[in-house]
């Protein structure tokens, strides 16, 4: 079976384009394929299937078999697998995710190929319970939550999948392995939660660090960015645009007041293409 490995921002993905359903056994392929050192190695499997409501599904699955809602850098290596492969040939294009409907993508092509990918990712679901939180309040801003023998604050928002943003004095050195699972798994998250740890450098500048839910530390979260970029406009820190600096790039992300949608723009890349070799790993 042949794949392609791609990343967005250093985010990476073994990527499948298939004709056909999402196969029964996924969860147990990513869990193989991902794996570092006995499979290909990534953060993601994902799917590109036909679609009845938009131009293509998109499914991913986390390296622990555990499926995603939603994954921003994925859907930016989506649309530019189906340009750049001849899938399709409109710089406007539609694909559907199963946690966040039908998203609109506008694609920048250089040179015949596509150089950068503008997501519109929808309005953001700030109600506690819908998250989900186990928090009846809408929205979750600035709430104490204690893990281990510390306590943070965090502000909670869905871009289809769950996040739980944390401002901390130094995103950039902050210790993720220690505290990124502990609040990935709180009692508040029914779901689990991808958290994110920001510092805000000035108006339209963030730096942020993530450990995701069923992934753990990777160098870029697009959904993550997205729901800084919210959380950030929600506490008074930052315009309604703004970069979102990760480890592996920065993403510039708008939260238009005139429809409430999250606008996410940036680039996606491939890195090799290669062959399975069914039952060998
Ligand atoms: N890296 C992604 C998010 C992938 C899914 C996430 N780990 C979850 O379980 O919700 C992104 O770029 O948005």
């Amino acid at each position: 079976m042949e794949f392609t490995k791609m990343h967005g921002l250093g985010n990476d993905f073994i990527v499948i384009y298939s004709e056909k359903e999402l196969p029964s056994h996924a969860a147990e392929l990513a869990i193989k394929w991902c794996n570092r050192f006995f499979g290909i190695g990534a953060d993601g499997l994902v799917y590109i299937l036909p679609s009845e409501k938009a131009d293509f599904q998109m499914r991913i699955i986390n390296s622990d078999g555990t499926e995603a809602e939603q994954c921003g850098n994925a859907i930016r290596c989506v649309a530019k697998y189906v340009y750049d492969h001849g899938h399709i040939d409109r710089e406007n294009i539609t694909i559907q995710t199963i946690g966040a409907g039908v998203q609109p993508v506008r694609l920048t092509v250089e040179d015949g190929k596509v150089s950068k990918v503008r997501v519109d990712m929808g309005a953001p679901v700030l109600d506690g319970l819908k998250i989900p939180t186990t928090i009846d309040e809408t929205p979750v801003v600035n709430q104490p939550i204690e893990a281990g023998d510390s306590s943070f604050r965090f502000t909670a928002v869905s871009m289809g999948n769950p996040h739980c943003v944390i401002y901390v004095k130094d995103a950039v050195n902050f210790d993720l392995a220690t505290w990124g699972p502990k609040l990935e798994a709180h009692p508040f998250f029914p779901k689990k939660i991808n958290v994110e740890f920001a510092t805000v450098k000035d108006r339209e500048h963030i730096d942020m660090r993530v450990w995701e839910r069923g992934a753990g530390p990777t160098l870029a979260c697009g959904t993550g960015a997205c729901a800084t970029l919210v959380s950030s406009v929600l506490n008074g820190l930052t315009e309604r645009a703004a970069w979102v600096r990760l480890k592996g790039g920065d993403l510039f992300i708008e939260w238009n007041e005139e429809d409430n949608h999250v606008y996410m723009t940036g680039p996606a890349a491939f890195v090799f293409t290669g062959k399975i070799i069914e039952n060998e790993i």
